[in-house]
């Protein structure tokens, strides 16, 4: 039996803030993954959404990145990456995820031991080498044990706001399903799979759709939590405490901030 595949999963999002669930996602998608013993998760990224996304209530870049940065203190494998939020504005998903392939290509590399060159001479595949396996990415099969795939993990809202007009390119929708591939989380009144049987391009490549059912369910949003704050409500054990306190002592989401 081959290797398994190792992949990196990314979650794009305005993490404002982050909340216990963004954390759990990257916990339940590789568990999924690697039950199949097609795949190894390496390493997981949290993107957050540049400042110019302008979205209604998004405190700075620099906020939500620190707070994601104490929430992932404590993980050995998920980390936040500033560097859609440092652009000049805003990004499309299919641009961050094509940047952050690149980078994690050239970080985890394809470093094969040839037989004939023996183990003391290691060499990184060629870029070639790489996008070639990126075209084959449909099948869902693992991959050859030194490459590395990056997977969007995503709740299966962000899955369904494909259908919304005019908010994601066809060809990006296209991109990210079949040469990246997508690991969707259950979300409360979410039907990922009926939305993939409606959609043409979804069913084409649904073998690179990996759904995970989140059987603990709970409905924690991040609109939720800016909600409770803006009313004084409690929300320990919904978000990480470092990042209540990074929230007090910077009075974020306070009700003159934000009003609905
Ligand atoms: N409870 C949840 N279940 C499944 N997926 C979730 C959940 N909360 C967030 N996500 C996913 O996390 C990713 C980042 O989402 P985002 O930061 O926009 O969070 P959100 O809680 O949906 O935000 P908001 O409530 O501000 O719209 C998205 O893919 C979203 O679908
Ligand atoms: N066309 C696109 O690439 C596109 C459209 C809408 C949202 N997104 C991304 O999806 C993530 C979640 O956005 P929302 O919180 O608005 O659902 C963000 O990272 C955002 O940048 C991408």
């Amino acid at each position: 039996m081959a290797a398994p595949g190792r992949v990196v999963l990314l979650a794009c999002g305005c993490f404002n803030p982050i909340t216990n669930m963004h954390l759990r996602l990257f916990e339940l998608a590789r568990d999924h993954l690697e039950k199949t013993g097609l795949y190894k998760v390496i390493e997981g990224i949290i993107s957050p959404a540049h400042d110019k996304y302008g979205k209604k209530g998004l405190v700075p870049s620099t906020d939500r990145i620190a707070m994601a940065q104490l929430a992932l203190s404590t993980s050995d494998w998920v980390r936040v990456d500033s560097w859609e939020s440092e652009q000049k504005g805003w990004l499309e998903t299919a641009v961050v995820a094509r940047h952050l392939k690149r980078q994690v290509q050239n970080k985890h590399g394809s470093v094969m031991d040839s037989e004939t060159d023996g183990p003391s001479r290691k060499r990184r595949k060629t870029q070639h080498n790489v996008n070639n396996i990126d075209k084959n990415a449909g099948s869902s099969t693992a991959v050859a044990s030194g490459d590395v795939q990056l997977k969007l993990l995503c709740g299966a809202d962000l899955l369904e706001s494909f259908a919304v007009p005019n908010l994601w390119r066809d060809e990006h929708i296209k991109e990210l399903v079949s040469d990246f591939g997508l690991v969707v989380i259950s979300r409360a009144g979410s039907n990922p799979e009926k939305f993939i049987y409606e959609s043409d391009v979804l069913s084409k490549y649904k073998n690179n759709i990996h759904l995970v059912t989140e059987w603990i369910q709970n409905e924690i949003s991040a609109t939720k939590i800016r909600r409770s704050l803006r009313r004084k409500e409690s929300i320990r054990y919904l978000v990480p405490d470092p990042v209540i306190n990074y929230i007090n002592e910077h009075q974020l989401y306070q009700p003159e901030t934000e009003t609905s």
